[in-house]
Order: structure tokens, then sequence, then C-alpha cells
């Protein structure tokens, strides 16, 4: 039976054009974005990969992202779920701000500490593990039964609610997760083993 889990990060948004911090903000695709969607449902395509389900946040960017992907596949109306669970790390008191201003203001190893660790959350607001807090569960009780049981499953998400779901996936440490840097619009294909672990990730570059 085919255990087939694939993860894609949203596009480019108008806030990762400007380089704001984003979190549970909601900002569109810019039109690179957009293109980068598209061209991840294209490579999905040309892999031959097709879904039962798909699973995405409460936010657009990761929403739209995904309504183009299953476009390419010309899977367009797919059941899917929408969960709170599946956003992006919430960015407190960081939210809005220029990630440069912000290194100017506090530092380039304290923004780099807020934004890549484990353990510390920025002020305010979630840190990794905190958003792990909510995507772990979320991910046992839901969509690991659902792969598990065969159904091809599409996440739709964001840069860091997926690397709390790939530090399962991929058995990263809270050292391990500091360097996982997730490319937008890029799908990362998992095929897991009967005891739910890894048999197979491919990434699709373009
Ligand atoms: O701003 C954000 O919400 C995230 C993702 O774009 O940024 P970072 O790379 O700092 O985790």
């Amino acid at each position: 039976m085919e255990r087939l889990l694939v993860l894609v990060r949203h596009g480019q948004s108008e806030w990762n054009l400007q380089n704001l911090f984003t979190g549970w903000r909601d900002p569109d695709l810019t039109e690179k974005g957009v293109e980068e969607a598209k061209a991840a449902g294209r490579r999905l395509a040309a892999s031959g990969l097709g879904f039962d389900i798909a699973y995405t946040s409460m936010l657009g960017r990761a929403q739209r992202t995904l309504g183009l992907v299953l476009d390419e596949l010309g899977q367009t109306g797919l059941e899917t779920i929408k969960k709170q669970e599946l956003n992006e790390r919430d960015y407190g008191e960081l939210s809005g701000l220029n990630k440069d201003d912000a290194r100017a203001k506090w530092g380039e190893e304290q923004v780099h500490v807020w934004r890549r660790s484990y353990d510390v959350p920025p002020p305010g607001g979630e840190s990794l593990r905190d958003t792990g807090a909510r995507v772990w569960p979320y991910y046992m009780t839901d969509i690991l039964p659902g792969v598990m049981n065969g159904k091809r499953t599409l996440v739709a998400a964001h840069g860091n609610s997926l690397r709390a779901l790939m530090m399962v996936l991929d058995k990263l440490t809270p050292k391990t997760v500091i360097d996982l840097e997730l490319a937008t619009g890029v799908p990362v294909v998992y095929r897991l083993n009967a005891d739910t672990t890894v048999a197979e990730k491919l990434v699709l570059k373009g």
C-alpha cells in the first residue's frame, strides 16, 4: 500500500518580499508566489502524483497555494481540511516588523535565535516547540492515520509549521533543526514505512 505524504510551503508572500515577520498575519501571495505554487503543482503532476485529501492552515497564502497546486494537478475541489493547528508560528510582537530593522535593534544573533531556535519564543509569540505542541498532536491524530490507511495526503502550510512536522519525519533534534530552511513552493515527497518512519524522501526542486 502506498503511504504518501507531500508537504509544500506556500509560495512567496507580499511580506516575504518586503522582508517582514509574518506569523499569523495574512498577506496574499506575490505574482512570483503564484508562479511558484503553479510550478509546484506542475512538478507533482510530472512526477505522476495525485492526492486523496489535502490539509492546509487558516491563512490565505497557504490556502491559495493549495488551490493553485490542485488546479495544476487537475484536482480542483479535492477534499480539503483547513486547520489553525497548521498555521505559521505566531511571531507575537515581531509580526509586521522588518527583519533587518529587528537585527539593527536587537542584534543579528538574537534575531537568528528567535527565528530558528527550538525553544526560545519571540516576545509574545511561539517558539518552534510551542508550534510543534499544536502541529504534532494534529499530525498524530488526524493526518498520519489517513496516510497509514493509504490516503495520499498533501499538506500546504508554512515555513515553521512544516519545520516542526519535519522534525518528526526527519528525526531532527533541537540542535539540527536550527539549520533546516524550507524554500517556498518546493514540494517535499515522503513515502512512509508501516511503522510510520520515512522510507523515502524526495525534494522536487525546479
Ligand atoms: O515571517 C514569518 O512568518 C516566517 C516565514 O516567512 O519567517 P522566518 O523565516 O523568520 O521564520
